[in-house]
């Protein structure tokens, strides 16, 4: 619970200190002025035309908040429950691969900036850094793992029991990303971090990878790496398998169709991730808040639904939660963060979220992430909502 009358919010980010980026587009503008053009591209682009990375910004102002009042919000509890723990905030941290591209100390320091905020941390199988690295960095952060699939399906499996033993508590398998999306903005640019080695870090400790390997150099690696990454084979069998394979709670990212869902949840999966890849898979896709509510409706508070694809700020997480979403998940944000100012520039971006969170849920009329399910949302022409 927050007495949100402790401080004021806003107030605490004026100072006389040089300002931090406050808001998604100043962050964008700082970053595509400090790094270099292909890393830059790559993360900001979505995939074709871009179609779908605007969908999923037109998704969020299009519903407008009808709020409530005189209802004594001066103490708002924001604390979610998931896979039986409690968190202080509804936010996680996306699984971002190749952190290494943006800031020496990638994913050590967005793991360190999870640990500080206790904000679950979901690392990516293609990270710079190793998951026990990772685990090293953060002992005491909420870990979770994210994998894909490998055409070895060996080496799937060995990455799940190596997070497992290293302490991460959940693996989140990504279902939309069996080939990379059509990016037209890094052949522009011809940049791609994969052939740039920065995806190496759980495959050169992996021993069932390594052992398919002719040599250790280099090329190896990187050869490796792409020989295994992309899957197009994946289906529910592998589901199936996966689950016989570890203990540990299963997610889905990148669910879009509520049949989808339908299935998930027969094949006993533990939680699903509402998401469109932040626009970077397949271009004149569903808004991923757009795709929610009809998921939100065949779950029916089964399993947890978590969403991520263009929360920039804490408005639009108001939003999702309100639609149905149990909490959201940030990608490009932290990234954004992390390229600015390492660990505290993540740390910065997340409680800029937050208290914008914090201050919208209280100036909504609500008084916990529950309460805003009761909140009226109506979309842009006041006729439709909920
Ligand atoms: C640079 C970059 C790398 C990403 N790498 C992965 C990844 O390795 N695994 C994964 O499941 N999703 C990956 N994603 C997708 C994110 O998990 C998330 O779905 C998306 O960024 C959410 O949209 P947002 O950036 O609009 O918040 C990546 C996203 C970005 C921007
Ligand atoms: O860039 C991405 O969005 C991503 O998820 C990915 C997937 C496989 C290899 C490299 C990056």
């Amino acid at each position: 619970m927050t007495n949100i009358t402790d401080g004021d919010l806003l107030l605490k980010n004026i100072t006389a200190q040089a300002p931090f980026p406050i808001c998604f587009a100043d962050l964008e503008k700082a970053v595509a002025e400090k790094i270099e053009a292909g890393p830059f591209g790559y993360i900001r682009s979505g995939a074709g035309g871009e179609q779908t990375l605007r969908n999923n910004r037109a998704a969020f102002e299009k519903y407008s908040i009808v709020p409530r009042f005189l209802n004594d919000v001066s103490n708002v509890d924001t604390s979610v429950h998931l896979f039986g723990k409690t968190y202080p905030t509804p936010l996680l941290f996306a699984p971002v691969g190749m952190n290494g591209m943006v800031h020496d100390e990638g994913e050590l320091a967005v793991a360190r900036a999870a640990q500080f905020l206790n904000i679950p941390y979901i690392q990516s199988t293609v990270s710079t850094f190793a998951l026990e690295e990772v685990a090293q960095a953060a002992p005491s952060a909420t870990k979770w793992f994210q994998l894909y699939w490998s055409t070895n399906e060996e080496i799937a499996f060995s990455m799940a029991a190596r997070a497992e033993e290293a302490g991460f508590e959940a693996i989140v398998l990504t279902v939309d990303t069996v080939m990379l999306g059509w990016r037209e903005e890094d052949v522009r640019n011809q940049f791609s971090p994969l052939k740039l080695g920065y995806a190496r870090g759980n495959y050169m400790n992996d021993p069932v990878f390594t052992a398919t390997l002719p040599d250790d150099s280099f090329e190896s690696y990187v050869q490796g790496v792409l020989q295994n990454v992309f899957h197009p084979t994946l289906n529910w069998e592998h589901v199936r398998e996966l689950k016989k394979r570890t203990n540990l709670p299963i997610l889905l990212k990148g669910i879009l169709h509520p049949e989808d869902a339908k299935h998930a949840i027969d094949n006993g999966i533990d939680g699903i991730i509402v998401s469109n890849h932040g626009g970077r898979q397949l271009d004149g896709v569903i808004g991923s808040l757009d795709a929610l509510p009809a998921i939100v409706k065949v779950v029916n508070g089964q399993i947890p639904i978590i969403l991520d694809s263009g929360v920039y700020r804490g408005m639009d997480a108001l939003k999702a939660l309100a639609l149905g979403a149990n909490a959201v998940a940030i990608g490009r944000p932290f990234v954004y963060g992390l390229a600015l100012e390492g660990q505290q520039g993540v740390e910065k971006v997340m409680t800029n979220l937050y208290d914008e969170l914090k201050v919208s849920i209280a100036l909504a009329g609500a008084t916990s992430v529950k309460g805003l399910r009761n909140i009226t949302l109506v979309k842009q022409d006041g006729t439709e909502g909920k």
